[in-house]
């Protein structure tokens, strides 16, 4: 079971919130011209990936403290919970293995005295053949023609990380094209259905418990659509198949439960594009490459298990994102990639991050008295330059961010990788060094401005800097090295849960919009006024019946 320490009762964080008063104040600046040596005791780096968090303001003594606080917060047998299959979902008395589905080692994982593995590797076969038959062509339609297109309807966890993973991975793709549909707006499955063909078109129905509004409506809008072509229920099964864990409903629907790639309950949903939710993945980089991408994350799973905290990537990360959260009081973190195949990161880490750390109640149950997770957001450098970047460098709010970039481009085109890199490097640089009253001064006389115009113009040119990030430079992206950077933040979320004593991997927080939308739904038919709910949400419904 996890420990139910509250983080502020530690010795640790009592002796970080004195050192933060002393630390106050301190430019990172200072930090750097004190310490010739900053770069090689603050970074790290694991196979083809280095982490530089030198730029954070942090010295020897808060690194010591947070690992202290990670300790003390009982970190080290947390870790060995959740990769030995204990129940560490509390609230939904299940076990947590995302790590069991990329377990390359194979070593036996068991949940209730069960070793889970030969159902995990038995799923991947089904995986391999399913894929091998679509892609070769030998699956074929219901007119005899091989599939061209293959459509994943599913929403949350069951949409963003094979999505995100595909464009990230687009380098590595075979000839079958691939769309995601997930929101209820007619839009997005009216959009797709126009570019695809019935004859030649595969559906994934993604859902983990083939009962969300969003995935069944858009499923069955599909299907619809499918019959009205092909005429013949018996076709269904040559062109829908299921993932998921119910399969009561996945027969219901009409998919040929042979063709159903099942997971598990403890696999969480935003954790989850290593098991069959990765099929999309599979059928569109190919076996081969899905398997790196699970080898790279079960690097950083070794990692992540063995290394001692001070040298351990993800508790790192977790830890100083923790020192900016509680004790500078920073609320939000920007993920940066440098990278366009990269540019679905961000928004599969808002969901990762802010699904599992958005929890107001601690695991005893009570009200947290300390901040827990911050609102994760990003775009890809260097578009985000060109939009955000303003506050980041001048506004009034402290935004830790995360640089992130491959050494070598998929994409040799000119000077691009240089043009791209040098911005990767110098936006690290200018948010730690920021500029001073002294060098804007000094650059507005070269420019030959006047004293008035000097004067006039000095405070807005001023760049406070002190802005913490982290640089993570990766040779290249390829799927091995993907998998170790997405399992790198899940273990940096997981230990951030920990220390703030929060369950991580449940997410009642959906549940209750989900409720008030299906009692609304009966009420949108029909033109009698509704007046069951508070006023505006009353005046609100009856306006849209009048403007339909
Ligand atoms: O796979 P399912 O069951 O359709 O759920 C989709 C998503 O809905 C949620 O339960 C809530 O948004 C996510 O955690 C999950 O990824």
């Amino acid at each position: 079971m996890l420990p139910k320490i509250n983080p502020m009762t530690t010795n640790a964080w009592e002796k970080l919130e004195d050192y933060y008063f002393n630390f106050e104040g301190t430019h990172m600046k200072e930090i750097f011209e004190k310490d010739p040596e900053r770069f090689q005791k603050y970074s790290l780096e694991f196979e083809d990936i280095l982490v530089d968090f030198s730029k954070n303001i942090v010295d020897d003594k808060v690194r010591e403290l947070l690992v202290e606080l990670a300790r003390e917060c009982g970190l080290r047998e947390a870790i060995e919970s959740m990769f030995s299959g204990e129940k560490i979902n509390a609230t939904e008395n299940r076990a947590v293995l995302h790590v069991a589905l990329r377990n390359r080692s194979n070593t036996p994982v068991l949940v209730d005295g069960k070793d889970v593995m030969p159902e995990v590797n038995a799923v991947l076969d089904q995986m391999k053949a399913f894929s091998e038959k679509v892609i070769s062509g030998e699956w074929k339609g219901y007119t005899g023609k091989a599939i061209t297109d293959v459509v994943n309807i599913g929403i949350g966890g069951s949409d963003l990380g094979p999505l995100m993973v595909t464009e990230a991975l687009k380098p590595y793709k075979n000839h079958l094209n691939l769309h995601f549909v997930s929101n209820v707006d007619g839009t997005h499955i009216a959009e797709t259905l126009k570019k695809v063909n019935p004859e030649t078109t595969l559906f994934i129905v993604a859902s983990k418990t083939f009962t969300t509004l969003e995935t069944m409506t858009n499923a069955n809008t599909a299907r619809d659509w499918f019959l009205n072509a092909a005429k013949d229920e018996s076709f269904v099964k040559k062109h829908f198949v299921a993932v998921s864990t119910n399969e009561k409903e996945v027969a219901k629907f009409g998919i040929d439960t042979k063709n159903m790639f099942r997971f598990w309950n403890w696999v969480g949903g935003r954790y989850s594009l290593w098991s069959a939710i990765g099929l999309s993945i599979v059928l569109g980089i190919g076996y081969e490459n899905y398997i790196s991408l699970l080898e790279g994350a079960h690097a950083m799973d070794k990692h992540f298990r063995n290394s001692e905290f001070d040298k351990n990537i993800p508790v790192i990360l977790a830890v100083f994102g923790i020192w900016y959260n509680n004790f500078f009081g920073a609320e939000t973190e920007a993920i940066l990639p440098y990278d366009q195949y990269m540019h679905r990161f961000s928004a599969y880490f808002q969901q990762g991050n802010m699904e599992s750390n958005g929890k107001y109640v601690d695991r005893n149950g009570e009200m947290v008295e300390y901040q827990t997770g911050p609102i994760i957001w990003g775009e890809p450098g260097t578009n985000g330059q060109h939009a955000f970047y303003q506050l980041i460098h001048q506004g009034t709010k402290l935004i830790p961010c995360d640089f992130i970039a491959a050494a070598i481009n998929h994409n040799k085109v000119g000077d691009h990788q240089q043009k791209l890199l040098a911005n990767f490097f110098a936006q690290p640089e200018a948010l730690m060094a920021g500029k001073t009253e002294e060098q804007v001064v000094a650059e507005l006389k070269a420019a030959g401005k006047t004293e008035e115009e000097i004067a006039f113009l000095t405070p807005f040119k001023v760049f406070p800097g002190n802005v913490p990030t982290n640089s993570i430079l990766v040779k290249k992206l390829t799927p091995h090295v993907l998998g170790s950077l997405i399992a790198m933040y899940e273990h940096k979320i997981f230990v951030q849960g920990i220390i703030w004593n929060i369950f991580s991997f449940d997410q009642w927080g959906v549940e209750l919009g989900k409720q008030l939308a299906s009692a609304i739904l009966p009420e949108l038919s029909g033109n009698e006024p509704v007046v069951g709910h508070d006023v505006s949400t009353n005046g609100l419904i009856n306006a849209y019946k009048k403007m339909r």
